[in-house]
């Protein structure tokens, strides 16, 4: 036991969750999901205590068809108040819809590789690198936070192995124009705590901890260990989205977000509060995966479900 707290030492006591399904997790969907869908998926995440739901993107809706319906999600829970709703803005365009429909947070979406930010932007790191400056100095006139994500931390689905100074390179750049929080995106599920570790290496020599966030997609199964590993290294918010929902269009076969379901499960299970109620997600989960009419991704929520059954049996 002595041993145990020993090495969980170093892990902060609250963990801030970002749920990202509503965006990261729908995106790729290819049937429309429908914006009162949405928005029921939303309002019950609020409902399991979730504090930050990153709610759309105000994209191009030639490159993101099932977000197109933004503004009108936004609307359906401007009367949901105590939670953050973050929104993506890729350029002065979104982030001005974005206002107009009445977002209160943003967040900009740079890659630490070339060939991803040309395919998931049409624009290279220096271009796209501006653009994010445009949106962080827009948003200092209507104290709107920007969230920096950084796509491809350790893989890149074109180049293979990102080297850690390009990430440290975009990290400092989203750190000096202004970003409240910098998180680090292994987009295609490819790290393990052999990649992950150098790379929050490189960027806490540039970046400070309490600024940082993870976000690990869960294509090798590696998605925990690097969730865990990061918050032994003192990084206290982890995206994740319920039910694992989720994929990459430029990455054939990579999965979702780590389950919200299964981050949730970890922490309780070596005590990090983090006010969100594992049973009332479920059945967020429950609603939004019956809804796509496919399981859970989530490990938790799938075998918490088939106890929950038994008992009922008994
Ligand atoms: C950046 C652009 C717009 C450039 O796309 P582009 O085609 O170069 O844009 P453009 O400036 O040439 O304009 C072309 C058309 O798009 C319109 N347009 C231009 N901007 C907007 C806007 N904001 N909202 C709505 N419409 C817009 C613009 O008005 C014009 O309309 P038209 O005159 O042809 O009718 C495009 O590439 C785009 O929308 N990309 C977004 C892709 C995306 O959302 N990817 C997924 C999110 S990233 C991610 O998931 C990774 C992350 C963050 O989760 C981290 C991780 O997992 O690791």
């Amino acid at each position: 036991m002595q041993r145990i707290s020993q090495l969980l030492k170093g892990i902060p006591d609250f963990v801030k969750i970002v749920e990202v399904g509503p965006r990261d997790g729908l995106q790729n969907e290819k049937s429309i999901v429908p914006t009162d869908v949405k928005v029921e998926l939303i309002k019950l995440l609020v409902s399991s205590g979730l504090s930050v739901i990153e709610a759309t993107s105000f994209v191009s809706p030639k490159w993101v068809p099932q977000l197109a319906d933004a503004k009108d999600v936004l609307e359906g829970i401007q009367d949901v108040e105590g939670v953050s709703f973050p929104v993506l803005t890729p350029n002065l365009k979104g982030f001005e819809a974005a206002v107009a429909a009445g977002a209160k947070e943003v967040a900009v979406f740079p890659a630490a590789s070339e060939s991803f930010s040309k395919a998931n932007l049409n624009s290279g790191i220096e271009d796209n690198l501006a653009r994010c400056r445009d949106i962080a100095s827009a948003s200092r006139s209507y104290s709107i936070p920007v969230r920096g994500y950084i796509s491809c931390v350790v893989g890149c689905p074109f180049e293979g192995h990102v080297a850690q100074a390009k990430v440290a390179y975009v990290a400092k750049a989203l750190n000096e124009m202004g970003c409240s929080e910098i998180s680090l995106g292994d987009t295609i599920g490819v790290g393990t705590p052999g990649t992950v570790v150098p790379m929050l290496e490189a960027v806490l020599d540039v970046v400070p901890v309490d600024k940082l966030a993870v976000h690990f997609h869960d294509t090798y199964g590696q998605a925990l260990s690097n969730t865990l590993i990061s918050l032994q290294m003192g990084i206290s918010v982890v995206d994740s989205s319920v039910s694992g929902l989720g994929g990459c269009p430029y990455a054939k076969g990579a999965t979702g977000n780590v389950a919200t379901e299964d981050v949730v499960y970890m922490l309780d299970g070596i005590g990090v509060k983090t006010n969100v109620d594992l049973g009332k997600l479920m059945q967020a989960g429950d609603f939004i995966c019956k809804h796509l009419g496919r399981a859970s991704n989530s490990r938790a929520a799938t075998a918490l479900s088939k106890v929950k059954a038994h008992a009922s049996k008994l």
